[in-house]
């Protein structure tokens, strides 16, 4: 077991501790130590059950505790999947005082917040992430979601964990495609409040991609560092921290045309941050030389740069149900340099049409 760094999300009675090391989950009363209920429903899925699922059910000694395993993937991110959960926990009688841990990535960490945020009008709930993606962003920040079919993340609520506690070590059993989507979103602290940290990130890419722990552990405390301080400032997004969604708007419509699965969502925000980055450039805020270094980035952390066949009109009939969207006006998080970004509906929408252009399939 090696150290631990625990970090805090300062949000007054509802602050809570990120933890990040190895060795956690063998831990003794880590999870039940910041869960004080007698009735637990740990909510996972079918790929990550084999391999922690007995050991935090372990972890959960002298409690009553219960384990629903759900099936893996985006496309059941839903309300059907979201219902399978409500049922366990009327067949278990759980009341006000139970708690649920969500064991899993970002798929099971929303939809199982979003169940701790409706279950009898909200229980405590603590995030377990072993993904990169849910270590570095998904477990932190108290946004829940289920998707609707004609929009990503439609339908959820704002409902803060207890806790999070970012096993390093569940990283070993992590497939390589899911590592780098994982990237994506840390690439994105860079590009948007921290331009140090871009140029770290380029230097240890290879060691990122090899596994390297320490390379690791330092890219998940920077990542969850950066997260914390955002939602402290502003935990409801009334303004800055919809700057988390960069290339989200792009990304999104993406993973909704492509049906939730085909486009993992880090990659869908790669692409949508390239897109992003190639308007802010056509808008004469972003310098070539600095859409190059952004582009050079996720395509050395073999992400993709480009987003699928698709339409423009595609492009705007899903743009126009974004969460960001205000009184009917688009509005997009755009980069000013490398390391500052801004969220605006002051953009030309010249140059959001040349980047659908640029971009596009022509219909046949
Ligand atoms: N709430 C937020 O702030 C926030 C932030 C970013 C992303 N998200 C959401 O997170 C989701 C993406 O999360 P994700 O990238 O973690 O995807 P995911 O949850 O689908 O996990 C990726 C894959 O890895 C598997 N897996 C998980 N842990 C594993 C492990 N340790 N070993 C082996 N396999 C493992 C999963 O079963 C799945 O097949 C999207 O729905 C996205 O919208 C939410
Ligand atoms: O925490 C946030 O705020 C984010 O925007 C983080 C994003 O990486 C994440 O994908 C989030 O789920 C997107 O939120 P949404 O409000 O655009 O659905
Ligand atoms: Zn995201």
């Amino acid at each position: 077991m090696t150290e631990t760094t625990t970090l805090q999300v300062d949000l007054g009675s509802r602050s809570y501790p990120i933890h990040i090391g190895t060795g956690l989950l063998d831990q003794p009363r880590l999870i039940t130590d910041h869960l004080p209920a007698r009735r637990v429903m740990v909510v996972t899925n079918e790929t990550v059950a084999p391999h922690y699922l007995d050991r935090v059910l372990a972890s959960l000694d002298g409690r009553e505790a219960h384990s629903v395993v759900l099936p893996d993937g985006e496309r059941f991110k839903s309300l059907e999947t979201a219902m399978r959960v409500y049922d366990a926990l009327i067949e278990h009688r759980f009341d006000r005082g139970s708690a649920i841990v969500a064991l899993g990535g970002g798929v099971i960490g929303d939809l199982a917040g979003f169940v701790a945020a409706t279950w009898q009008r909200g229980v405590r709930y603590l995030q377990v992430p072993t993904t990169l993606l849910a270590q570095v962003d998904s477990s932190v920040g108290g946004k829940t979601a289920v998707n609707h079919p004609g929009g990503k993340n439609m339908i959820g609520a704002f409902h803060q964990p207890r806790c999070v506690i970012a096993d390093m070590d569940t990283l070993d059993t992590l497939p390589d495609r899911e590592l780098r989507a994982g990237l994506a979103e840390v690439i994105k602290y860079g590009l948007i409040r921290d331009a140090d940290f871009l140029t770290w990130l380029e230097a240890n890419m290879p060691a990122l991609l090899a596994r390297d722990k320490a390379a690791l552990a330092e890219a998940v405390e920077r990542s969850c560092r950066h997260k914390a301080a955002v939602v402290a400032e502003d935990e409801l997004e009334a303004g800055q921290r919809a700057l988390l969604n960069l290339g989200h708007t792009f990304g999104h419509a993406i993973e909704t045309h492509t049906g939730y699965g085909a486009w993992l969502h880090g990659e869908a925000v790669a692409a949508g941050m390239v897109m992003a980055g190639w308007m802010s450039m056509r808008q004469g805020w972003l310098s070539e030389a600095d859409f190059h270094r952004l582009e050079a980035i996720l395509s050395t952390a073999g992400l993709p740069v480009a987003p699928p066949a698709m339409e423009s009109e595609r492009f705007r009939e899903l743009m126009a149900v974004d969460k960001k969207v205000q009184d009917g006006r688009l509005r997009l998080v755009l980069l000013r340099a490398l390391g500052d970004a801004v969220v605006t509906d002051a953009f030309d929408p010249a140059a959001l049409e040349a980047t659908l252009d640029h971009y596009c399939a022509s219909p046949e």
